[in-house]
């Protein structure tokens, strides 16, 4: 278990993190969601002790706490940060890097060969790592942290560069290694991915932590709770606010308009299909909204 109790970071007078509050338990993955520079490498520096909190306390286990370097020790061994690509060695192997992490933190070395083969880096990882591509040393660094094992795994960006089908990989590894009770948090610009693998996602705004679902009813609901049009006309907006009086219509600046559906019975979704189709607006679908929707509406705006 990991718990942020009151977390307070300041730079320059800006709060960039401030008064956390969040427990995050075993086999959950935890997404972040946030424009650049908003606070997600901060965050997990803190969970890290590199960046020390003007105020507040991390938890780990229920009583471990970073009082002293003895504890510090302890606790990096049980919490790890995907290592960056900027801490490989170009002169050392793949395989010398996964080596050295099993051997730091003591794990079982059949997972050099597991991980190795569950990422394809058969054909690479004896060479030395100065002579890897972006997408290759990526999938070296995520290599290193499963390697390692901890419990609690902090991932800044893990999918940088990766094409498609690493990121499957990468993203089924993280499923099983969720049900084997880590707790992972992921901090991601690639949305619809992250929405398909965490079990909370948090947005960040003014400082603080905001879980998803709390603020919207409709999102990662299994039904339908929203259509979503695609540039609506304002006088098509003001049509249906006549005829569908008290329904709630939000505009996104990404051009789409979600119209919350949550309490529709079929008939009245059948409605709005015959509305929209005699309003030539043809490009809409049913669903539930998306973290990109989420996105927008937090940080791009509406109109
Ligand atoms: N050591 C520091 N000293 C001063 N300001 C800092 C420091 N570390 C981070 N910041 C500032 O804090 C803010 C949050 O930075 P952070 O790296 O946490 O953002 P991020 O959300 O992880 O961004 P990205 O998506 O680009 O990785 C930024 O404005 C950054 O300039």
């Amino acid at each position: 278990m990991l718990e942020l109790k009151n977390i307070n970071v300041q730079f320059s007078g800006r709060n960039i993190l401030k008064d956390i509050n969040e427990t995050f338990y075993p086999g959950e993955i935890i997404g972040l969601v946030a424009p650049n520079g908003t606070g997600k490498s901060t965050l997990m520096n803190v969970i890290m002790n590199y960046v020390k909190p003007s105020k507040g306390t991390v938890v780990v286990n229920e009583n471990l706490q970073y009082t002293s370097k003895k504890n510090e020790v302890k606790i990096h061994q049980i919490v790890s940060m995907m290592p960056d690509q900027s801490d490989l060695y170009n002169h050392l192997s793949g395989i010398e890097h996964l080596r050295i992490y099993c051997s730091m933190w003591h794990s079982d070395p059949s997972l050099i060969e597991s991980t190795i083969n569950a990422l394809n880096m058969e054909s690479y990882v004896k060479k030395k790592t100065g002579t890897y591509s972006l997408g290759m040393r990526q999938r070296l660094c995520f290599a290193m942290q499963i390697v390692s094992n901890t419990p609690i795994m902090l991932m800044d960006e893990v999918m940088n560069g990766l094409d498609p089908n690493n990121v499957d990989i990468i993203s089924k590894i993280l499923l099983k290694k969720k049900e084997e009770g880590k707790i992972i948090i992921v901090a991601s610009h690639l949305l619809e991915n992250l929405e398909s693998i965490s079990d909370r996602i948090f947005l960040f705004k003014h400082g603080q932590l905001i879980n998803v679902s709390d603020v919207s009813s409709g999102f990662g609901k299994n039904e339908i709770t929203t259509v979503r049009v695609r540039e609506m006309a304002d006088e098509v907006n003001n049509k249906f606010l006549n005829e569908f009086p008290e329904t709630n219509i939000q505009s996104l600046a990404n051009g789409i308009s979600l119209i919350d559906v949550t309490d529709f019975n079929v008939e009245q979704l059948a409605e709005i299909v015959v509305f929209l189709k005699e309003n030539n607006q043809t490009d809409f679908s049913f669903g539930n909204v998306t973290l990109n929707d989420m996105y927008s509406m937090y940080y791009l705006g509406g109109k």
